[in-house]
């Protein structure tokens, strides 16, 4: 279980998250969503460690994790997959998705992960994880390693970005079996209908503020029903 509780960051002298109160049940698959710039990025790098909060505490397992680094985290069982992937010059993509399981897995098993995301697994497996990999491809493969690294929590920044080729069905497929297989928590920030349909849990996050929590029955009406002649959240990719 993942708590924060009055969790508070400011930069710049803007205050960017007020007094965040959030307890993420394990194996519950959680939705942040809200208007741009709410705030929902932050959190979630408060969350993997890439930044550390003015005040305030996170627990993970009843354990404060507040001051560990990011490493220490993602080996207790953090993962972070990013809005924009990071590349990794000289690592092909079958060492990455090998360091990310934590064993040294077979070249069938390592292919099974990405076909998994929709690549043909022959064409990608020994390329280098470097500038020539298009953005959806790096964030396929970036969705396989955090597959591959069966991680307790794994927080995704808008999964969907980029990936418009892909069917939005396979996306949602592997969030599912991700949840089923692992009974992992998975905190996924979108701004897609179909993604927000598939939650346990709905998160509005609005000015740096918790605006609304519930199950996607309690919070998706009232969404949706604000201005029906001005649709804020995207359909998916069809
Ligand atoms: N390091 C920083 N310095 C100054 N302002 C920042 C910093 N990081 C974030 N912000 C501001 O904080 C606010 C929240 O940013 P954040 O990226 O968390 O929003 P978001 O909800 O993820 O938005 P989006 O839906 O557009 O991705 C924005 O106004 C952003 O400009």
């Amino acid at each position: 279980m993942l708590e924060l509780k009055n969790i508070s960051f400011s930069a710049d002298g803007k205050q960017i998250l007020k007094n965040i109160n959030l307890v993420i049940d394990d194996a519950k698959f959680v939705v942040i969503t809200g208007p741009n710039g709410g705030g929902k990025s932050t959190l979630a790098k408060v969350i993997a460690g890439i930044i550390t909060p003015d005040s305030g505490q996170i627990l993970l397992d009843g354990q404060d994790i507040t001051d560990w680094s990011i490493t220490d985290r993602a080996r207790a069982g953090v993962s972070f997959a990013f809005q924009q992937p990071v590349r990794f010059k000289g690592v092909t993509v079958k060492d990455l998705i090998t360091l990310a399981s934590g064993k040294d897995i077979s070249t069938a098993a390592a292919c099974d992960y990405l076909a998994q995301v929709g690549l043909c697994a022959k064409d990608y497996i020994d390329r280098e994880v470097n500038a020539s990999l298009s953005g959806g491809e790096l964030k396929r493969i970036e969705i396989a390693t955090v597959m591959a690294r069966k991680t307790k929590l794994t927080l995704f920044d808008e999964p969907e970005a980029g990936i418009d080729l892909w069917s939005f069905k396979n996306l949602i497929d592997v969030f599912e079996k991700m949840h089923d297989e692992i009974q992992a928590s998975i905190m996924i920030i979108s701004h897609q209908e179909r993604i927000l349909n598939i939650a346990d849990q709905v998160v509005v996050i609005s000015n740096g503020e918790i605006a609304q929590i519930g199950t996607k029955e309690e919070v998706l009406p009232g969404l949706f029903g604000i201005d029906p002649g001005c649709r804020y959240f995207q359909g998916g990719n069809e």
